[in-house]
């Protein structure tokens, strides 16, 4: 494969905050039809990267590569990044939500996104303010308006975080039938392993900045004998 097939590649990674390094030398590179968990304790650094990606923040050390460039404007039109914080206006109905992502994106998918709103139980709220979303409400917009975007590189950040327990499996299915397995790549990050962990070809384990595991999801669980979420549990507690 040449550089451009990587649809990310991270070279020796470094993300500095101050004297915080939140990236200590990550080498990862990503290519299409995988779904990737993102995992690890708080602060190993998954938004990081993530951001680092998105174009968000730049590196301070090592590269990063987005369809062999390097972020910026060009590359945003490729990335669909859910960003873990709530980003949305409040005084905004969910339709006008939509619409306005519809609007600065390039790649936006009208049919996808009216059978997202249903499918996430948004359709009869087309007229809520978001202000009178529950954050589990928000949590699902936030989900509808990124799956809607049909971008090479998808990535999540804790996106089932507020989603009641019952309706995560919903969400999860929502998230398989919107992969296209040969154009995309989609990185969860997530503490909630055990409700996403059936949904992961891949498993990246980041510890304090460094990549501790990067394999086959179904390896790593045949090499422990048991589920990720109990290799995290039991392995790296
Ligand atoms: N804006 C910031 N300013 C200073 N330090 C930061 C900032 N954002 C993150 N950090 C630090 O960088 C490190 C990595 O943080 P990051 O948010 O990437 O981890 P994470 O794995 O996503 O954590 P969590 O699971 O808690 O969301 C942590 O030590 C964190 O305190």
């Amino acid at each position: 494969m040449n550089d451009t097939q990587w649809l990310v590649e991270s070279t020796a990674l470094v993300k500095r905050y101050g004297r915080v390094e939140a990236l200590r030398g990550v080498d990862l590179r990503l290519g299409a039809g995988q779904i990737v968990g993102l995992v690890g304790p708080n602060g190993s650094g998954k938004s990081t990267f993530l951001k680092v990606v998105a174009g968000l923040l730049h590196p301070d050390g090592g590269s990063v590569k987005v369809r062999g460039r390097s972020p910026g404007l060009e590359t945003k039109r490729w990335v669909a990044f859910q960003p873990e914080i709530d980003h949305l206006y409040r005084w905004m109905t969910v339709q006008q939500a939509m619409e306005l992502q519809a609007s600065v994106v390039g790649d936006w998918d009208a049919r996808r996104a009216a059978e997202l709103l249903e499918f996430l139980n948004l359709h009869q709220q087309r007229r809520t303010p978001v202000r009178n979303l529950s954050r589990g409400m928000r949590a699902r917009l936030k989900l509808a308006m990124t799956l809607s975007r049909n971008a090479p590189i998808v990535l999540l950040d804790e996106p089932l975080s507020g989603i009641d327990p019952p309706s995560r499996g919903r969400i999860i299915r929502a998230l398989i039938g919107q992969f296209r397995t040969d154009e995309q790549v989609v990185v969860l990050a997530t503490h909630e392993v055990a409700e996403t962990e059936s949904t992961f070809d891949r498993v990246v384990f980041l510890e304090r900045g460094t990549v501790k595991i990067d394999e086959d999801a179904q390896e790593l669980r045949e090499r422990y004998g048991k589920s990720i979420q109990a290799i995290m549990e039991e392995v790296y507690a």
